[in-house]
């Protein structure tokens, strides 16, 4: 047991002395080797459908830092360029795709086995990488969650409130369950053929969960979810799977239960006493340090880590961010919360 690697430890309900820790977009702009290799490939784009050079940017946090896991490199819009959407990144603001608003624009995305095409280079990359890593090092693979890519789907780019989703929800809920279905079909042969390449975890990606109220709620967040894990358990016994339904709240509260996940990831708009109480009860849960801290760094930045590492010391833990950190973070900061995480390791 204890030979092996501590997230895995980790995700199947062992209590450890010190949690293991990663970071959201460990590989990013914060870090100037990433940007060294993401000019190399021209594009954030053929950054990710270049094998060799995803790999590249994948292992560069973990030697500059040695996270115990390492998350692929790519993004959660592959998939709905896979099945057809046009995407591209506009610099300075974010992604931009061709929209899905009525019956006819759903009726051109390609069905679902065509997504390997598209999205072979990726396996190729998971493949490198299984090879490349160091042997404690775990290998993390993802996808968004169907809600939060339907999200841009719908929009053609990203929404401070997700008002053309929920608008077409309301207005034509047959095609946007039919777009939701799509997606959660897409996501678990995505997934299941990471894994298959040498993923050993895989993480869901609901970004915008936060918007969901009550019945959409279980509808868009849970069910799509349950389906997505169930369906790769079930091919690929003791997998374990991580859903983050960021800024679910309140919805966190059994959100394992109801989805079948091993862990629950939580934004830092959640309490860590609180998140112990009503979440680390039912398993493993990852967080929740605000990313700003990686910028501001400081006593205040240390002081956050032993709180999060103490609050959550009585149950299984992996530390993490509440989100993504951002190309403003300095380098240093992190290598302080590291160190400040592992600092009762013996
Ligand atoms: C919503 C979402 C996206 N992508 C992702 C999400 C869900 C998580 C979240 O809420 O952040 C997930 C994602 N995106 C990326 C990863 C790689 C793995 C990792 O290091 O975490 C992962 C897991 C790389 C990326 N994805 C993106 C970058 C920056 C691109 C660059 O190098 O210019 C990276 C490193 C681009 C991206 N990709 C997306 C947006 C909105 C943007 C633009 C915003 C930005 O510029 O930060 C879509």
């Amino acid at each position: 047991m204890s030979d092996q690697k501590t997230i895995l430890r980790a995700l199947a309900g062992e209590t450890l002395p010190v949690p293991p820790v990663w970071m959201m977009r460990q590989a990013g702009r914060y870090l100037p080797e990433y940007r060294a290799t993401r000019a190399k490939a021209g594009d954030f784009l053929s950054l990710c459908y270049t094998p060799d050079l995803a790999a590249e940017v994948t292992l560069q946090p973990i030697r500059r830092y040695g996270f115990d896991a390492a998350i692929l490199f790519a993004d959660i819009l592959l998939v709905p360029q896979a099945l057809g959407a046009d995407l591209w990144f506009v610099t300075g603001e974010g992604p931009r795709l061709s929209t899905i608003t009525s019956q006819s624009d759903f009726d051109a995305l390609k069905p679902v086995e065509a997504i390997h095409e598209t999205l072979g280079p990726v396996y190729e990359t998971v493949k490198i990488l299984s090879g490349e890593l160091p042997s404690e090092t775990t290998l993390i693979g993802f996808a968004g969650a169907p809600w939060t890519v339907a999200t841009y789907m719908i929009a053609g780019r990203g929404t401070p409130d997700q008002g053309p989703a929920h608008a077409l929800k309301a207005e034509n809920r047959a095609l946007f369950s039919a777009l939701i279905d799509r997606l959660t079909a897409a996501t678990i042969e995505y997934l299941s053929a990471q894994v298959e390449a040498g993923a050993e975890v895989v993480k869901i990606f609901d970004s915008w969960a936060g918007s969901l109220n009550g019945a959409d709620f279980e509808d868009f967040a849970l069910k799509p979810c349950l389906e997505i894990t169930a369906a790769l358990k079930a091919r690929h016994p003791g997998l374990p799977v991580i859903g983050f339904p960021r800024e679910a709240g309140e919805a966190y509260v059994g959100f394992a239960k109801a989805t079948g996940v091993d862990c629950v990831a939580l934004d830092n708009s959640v309490d860590a006493a609180w998140a112990a109480k009503h979440v680390q009860v039912d398993g493993c849960v990852q967080g929740n340090l605000a990313s700003s801290h990686m910028v501001t760094g400081g006593q205040a930045l240390v002081d956050e880590t032993r709180a999060i590492v103490e609050a959550f010391s009585k149950g299984p833990h992996i530390f993490n961010l509440g989100h993504g950190i951002t190309p403003d973070a300095d380098p240093e900061n992190v290598a302080l919360m590291i160190e400040t995480v592992r600092e009762g390791r013996s």
